[in-house]
């Protein structure tokens, strides 16, 4: 069973829908905004119909930015290929979808040795009794509020019955949302007891990242505290 901290927000804004050509002045401003973390999706085009970067680019990105906290969004199919890359590149948390996983505990230990913490990623059709033996092999769970491959996508408010199971029976496990989330949704995200919000368009196209970034917190920390008394 891993010991965990009290739970804290986190906003990790998606870089998905940025100029991409730009990415590290791109992943500069959202930091300087207030953002807790950089969500890197990784798409390999099999297992979501879209193709982004790999472990070349974050480790460019890693040399640009020393500190940041790095989760990478793996979207792939074979998730266990790209562990020590990206452990090279320097990400931090490595996020990976349990469907096209057979050896799922196998995944997270090499995931652990490779030095990066480790996130269980489940696409909308994938249930809670999918994930449940492994929760405690994980540092996150982070549950799809769209079909993953894009992001600009409408949330599926139908996905917080998942959250609100894992905050119920996991009061400090770090619960992540993705796809949709902004100003407009992120009330039912914080209320169904989600700290990690991955948010994409919403803080990438808005005039005023910081206000978006802070408005998202300032929601989330309103809800949080009930689950660390
Ligand atoms: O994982 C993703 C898509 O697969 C993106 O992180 C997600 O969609 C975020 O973008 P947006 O907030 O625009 O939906």
């Amino acid at each position: 069973m891993m010991t965990r901290q009290p739970l804290r927000c986190k906003i990790g804004p998606s870089i998905l829908n940025s100029d991409l050509s730009q990415l590290y002045v791109e992943s500069q401003r959202l930091l300087d905004n207030g953002a807790d973390y950089l969500h890197l999706d990784v798409m390999d085009g099999h297992f979501v119909p879209n193709l982004t970067f790999g472990h070349p680019i974050v480790k460019c990105l890693r040399n640009k930015i020393k500190t940041a906290f790095f989760e990478t969004h793996m979207m792939v199919s074979n998730p266990e290929q790209w562990i020590e890359p990206m452990a090279d590149a320097g990400v931090n948390l490595y996020t990976f979808h349990i469907e096209p996983v057979k050896e799922i505990p196998k995944t997270c230990r090499k995931i652990r040795e490779a030095g990066m913490k480790v996130g269980l990623a489940l696409k909308p059709a994938t249930g809670i009794e999918d994930v449940r033996q492994f929760i405690d092999l994980a540092d996150v769970i982070l549950i799809m509020t769209v079909e993953p491959g894009f992001g600009g996508q409408k949330f599926m408010k139908d996905m917080m019955p998942k959250v609100q199971w894992l905050r119920h029976n996991y009061p400090l496990l770090d619960v992540g949302v993705d796809g949709g989330v902004g100003p407009n949704t992120i009330t039912a995200c914080a209320e169904a007891g989600a700290n990690m919000i991955v948010s994409g368009t919403a803080v990438i196209n808005s005039r005023d990242q910081r206000s978006v970034i802070a408005g998202l917190r300032e929601v989330v920390e309103s809800s949080i505290h009930k689950c660390n008394v």
